[in-house]
């Protein structure tokens, strides 16, 4: 990516030879990679075997996760927390592990939605659950710092998989783990 970064200073009438952006196509791209590093990730490699046997059958909650991403139309920042809870069946997963599927999938280019369903769909492909629920609350540069220019809204997105779809109690105890 560092010849088409160069590219870019030029096309913003900037000079790519002069001292302060002589490395910055180089520091962009790493950067870049950085920040889309999901990409190089799977599963699999996250979850390094960290699934546990164990009979707990009571909502396990993952609150507060911080998260960034970009959005695929502008590629600009939006970040914000991530809130995750699932009822286990049989298996849980190491806490670590749901913080690290939350970046995996925020390090790519996103929109919240999908984001938020792929979240959930992970935990219960790996953990067999017998319910998830995963809420992102994130605020997206590309309706700050340029379009719209609104400064204080959040998106708010959830998405709820197996008894917390199905369960109303189920979904509201997991709501009042959050608010508590
Ligand atoms: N649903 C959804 N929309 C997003 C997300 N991130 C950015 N967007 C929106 O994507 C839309 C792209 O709209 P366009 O009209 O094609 O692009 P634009 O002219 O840059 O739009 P404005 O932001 O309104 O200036 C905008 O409404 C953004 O707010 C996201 O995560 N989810
Ligand atoms: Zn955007």
């Amino acid at each position: 990516m560092q010849k088409e970064f160069t590219q870019i200073l030029t096309q913003l009438g900037e000079d790519p030879t002069r001292e302060g952006l002589l490395d910055t196509p180089k520091r962009a791209a790493k950067a870049m990679e950085f920040l889309t590093r999901g990409y190089n990730q799977d599963l699999d490699t996250v979850i390094n075997g960290a699934l546990f046997t164990s009979d707990c059958d009571s909502i396990v909650v993952l609150d507060n996760i911080e998260l960034y991403s970009l959005c695929e139309h502008h590629m600009l920042p939006f970040t914000g927390r991530c809130h995750i809870g699932y009822l286990p069946n049989g298996k849980v997963l190491g806490l670590s592990k749901l913080a690290r599927i939350v970046d995996m999938f925020a390090r790519r280019l996103q929109i919240q939605e999908n984001l938020t369903q792929q979240i959930a769909q992970a935990i219960m492909d790996v953990t067999g659950a017998k319910g998830v629920g995963v809420i992102v609350e994130a605020s997206h540069l590309c309706m700050r710092m340029r379009g719209v220019q609104k400064q204080n809204s959040e998106m708010k997105t959830s998405c709820m998989l197996g008894s917390f779809r199905t369960d109303k109690d189920t979904r509201a105890e997991f709501l009042h783990l959050l608010k508590s």
